[in-house]
Order: C-alpha cells, then sequence, then structure tokens
C-alpha cells in the first residue's frame, strides 16, 4: 500500500474548497489517495491591510512546511505567488483556470454603470482601487479584507454598510456562491490581476516522482497564459511600484499564410495595465503571438508600458515606499 499523499493547504473556505478539488481531480486521475494537512499562516492571523503586509505572508508557511517535508504538495492561488522564483521547488502543475475576471456584488442587483455617484465600493487590492478611480464615476472606494463571507456580509449582510464590493469571479466559483454576482466586470473596464483565477500545484523539485504525478493536472493554455502575464508583472517590479494587471488569452487562431486547411494553431492575446492609485494615469497595452513565446511577450509588453512612463505612475497609498521589498502582485 502506498502511503497517502500529503497536501498543506490554509484553512480558509476559499483555500479549502481549492485544494478539495485539486485532491479530487488528482484522485481521479491517479488513484492516489490525499490526505489534507491544515496550515495556518501569519497572513490568517493578521487583520492587516493585505499591500501593507505583502501576499507572500500566505504562502510562505506553506512553502516552509514543504521544505520541512511535512506535506508533499500545496496548492496556491496563482495570484498570491511572488515572482521570483523559490528554490527547491517546482510548480508541477497549473490547471484549467477559471474565468478570471473580477466580480462587482452591489446591493438592490444593480451594475456597475447603474451605482451612484458616491457610491461606497469596498475592495482591498490597489489594482481594483485605481481602475474603480480611472472609471471616472466618482465611487468613493474603501479597503476591505477578510475572507470572502465577511466582504459579502458588508453588502448582504444585516449590518451591510457598503453599495458594493468586487472580488475575484474565481474566488465565489470555488466556494459556490456565483448566485451573488450582479455583474462579472468587463476586462476592458477592470482588468484582472496577472493569474487570477489559476491555481498552482507545488511540490519539492527533488521528488521527482510527484512532479511527474502531478503533471497529469497541467494544462498548458493556461500555463502559457499565466507565463506571459506573470512575465508583465515581474519585469514591471523591477521599475515601478504601481498597480498592474494583466489578462492572457490562449485561443485557437487563423493559419498564417499558406497554412493546410484545418490546420490549427493556438495564439496568445495578452493585455496588460498600469494604473495610478487614483486612476489619474491609465496606461493600457496588448500583443499577440504564440504561446511558446508567453514569457517573451509578457516581458516585451512591460517594456513598451515602461516606455511609456509606467515607471513614474506612483501614487502615495500604491508607492510601497523604501525598504518595502517587492512580493509579487499586491492582492
Ligand atoms: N486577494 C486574495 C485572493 N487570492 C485568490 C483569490 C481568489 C481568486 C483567485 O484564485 O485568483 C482571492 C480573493 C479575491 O481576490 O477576491
Amino acid at each position: 500500500m502506498t502511503a497517502p499523499l500529503r497536501l498543506g493547504t490554509r484553512g480558509s473556505a476559499l483555500a479549502m474548497a481549492q485544494s478539495g478539488q485539486v485532491a479530487a481531480a488528482l484522485t481521479a486521475a491517479t488513484g492516489r489517495e490525499i490526505e489534507l494537512v491544515e496550515v495556518v499562516t501569519a497572513g490568517d492571523r493578521s487583520t492587516a491591510p493585505v499591500h501593507r503586509l505583502g501576499v507572500g505572508v500566505f504562502v510562505s508557511a506553506l512553502r516552509d512546511a514543504l521544505a520541512a517535508r511535512t506535506i508533499d504538495f500545496a496548492v496556491h492561488s496563482y495570484k498570491d505567488l511572488p515572482t521570483a522564483a523559490a528554490p527547491g521547488l517546482h510548480i508541477a502543475a497549473v490547471p484549467t483556470r477559471q474565468d478570471p475576471r473580477d466580480a462587482l456584488v452591489a446591493r438592490d442587483g444593480l451594475t456597475l454603470a447603474e451605482l451612484p455617484s458616491g457610491a461606497l465600493v469596498g475592495t482591498g487590492a490597489l489594482r481594483r482601487i485605481a481602475q474603480l478611480h480611472a472609471l471616472g464615476m466618482r465611487l468613493e472606494v474603501t479597503p476591505i479584507r477578510g475572507n470572502v463571507d465577511t466582504r459579502l456580509a458588508r453588502v448582504l449582510g444585516p449590518d451591510a454598510d457598503l453599495d458594493a464590493v468586487v472580488l475575484a469571479r474565481a474566488g465565489l466559483a470555488r466556494i459556490g456562491r456565483l448566485d451573488v454576482i450582479t455583474e462579472t466586470l468587463d476586462p476592458m473596464l477592470m482588468l484582472p490581476a496577472p493569474a487570477q483565477g489559476a491555481l498552482a500545484v507545488e511540490c519539492r523539485s527533488d521528488d521527482a516522482d510527484l512532479v511527474e504525478l502531478l503533471a497529469v493536472l497541467d494544462h498548458a493554455p493556461s500555463r502559457a497564459a499565466v507565463t506571459a502575464e506573470r512575465a508583465l508583472l515581474a519585469t514591471l517590479e523591477a521599475g515601478c511600484s504601481a498597480p498592474v494587471a494583466a489578462y492572457a488569452i490562449v485561443a485557437e487562431g487563423e493559419p498564417a499564410g499558406s497554412g493546410a486547411e484545418g490546420d490549427v494553431v493556438q495564439e496568445i492575446y495578452l493585455r496588460g495595465a498600469v494604473i495610478s492609485p487614483d486612476g489619474t494615469r491609465d496606461l493600457r497595452l496588448s500583443r499577440t503571438g504564440t504561446p511558446a513565446d508567453a514569457a517573451e511577450i509578457g516581458k516585451a509588453l512591460a517594456a513598451e508600458l515602461l516606455e511609456l512612463g509606467a515607471d513614474s505612475i506612483l501614487g502615495q497609498e500604491g508607492h510601497a515606499g523604501p525598504g518595502t521589498q517587492h512580493i509579487g502582485s499586491t492582492e
């Protein structure tokens, strides 16, 4: 008998749901038994805003447990991973990505366009704050945090104090709460965070059998999209601490030139944005290419954004300040 594989997970409803879904898919594909091991992270214990803590706090306890061999693998929300590679660890699979768009949950079924001037909208992510301001709708944006249920209660609960909140659609999908969404936001207005909606299945690089086993969960188009978005983020982090958004789609395109009839070629479309926290400076660009070049496309698009002045888009709230380490997205 083979021992069950130990899957380390945070205890939040979202983390438990996504770990449970990955465990079920892996058992279905391989027949291996999986045991969920709860790991408490500093991010779960603190109530400080996420952009002050750094999202790395959600990740490091899981990575420590991997290094200490108390767990065999972990499932992360990919957008919470710092862009720097983790020595000794390997992302063995990027499963099929959920819809990466952001969602509006508003009182009385309101859509974004129906929110009145001065409406109070809650969100913790600088990227969302910046894009809400950039709409020019005179929305009041207030930082919120806490788990998904806590955020929803600010609009839907008996003590609701906000007109709306903006959340990742994928998070609501994973906990079975798509019913509360009043509008899924158009990425042209609210560009998602790099890697939003994707999961990263991580194990130790030296665990060759597990690297191979977990690869059954990998979905190449999702991995290519995330690779392009994160390459853009990593390149911009070097020169810019403003909110960054990115969204890539891999789709079947028309074969170029003399492609034989019935030929299918994959194409990647990447859109990226850098927005000042007050929404007054807003750079958005896109680029297409082949999925095999995903990382190069991300770097090239970031370089174009930097040329247009992305590095000068620094707001007081958004600027991490001297000595603050870049930890990946500010989600
Ligand atoms: N900000 C934290 C966070 N990290 C991952 C998700 C869920 C969506 C995903 O997996 O990308 C969320 C919630 C949210 O942004 O609303």
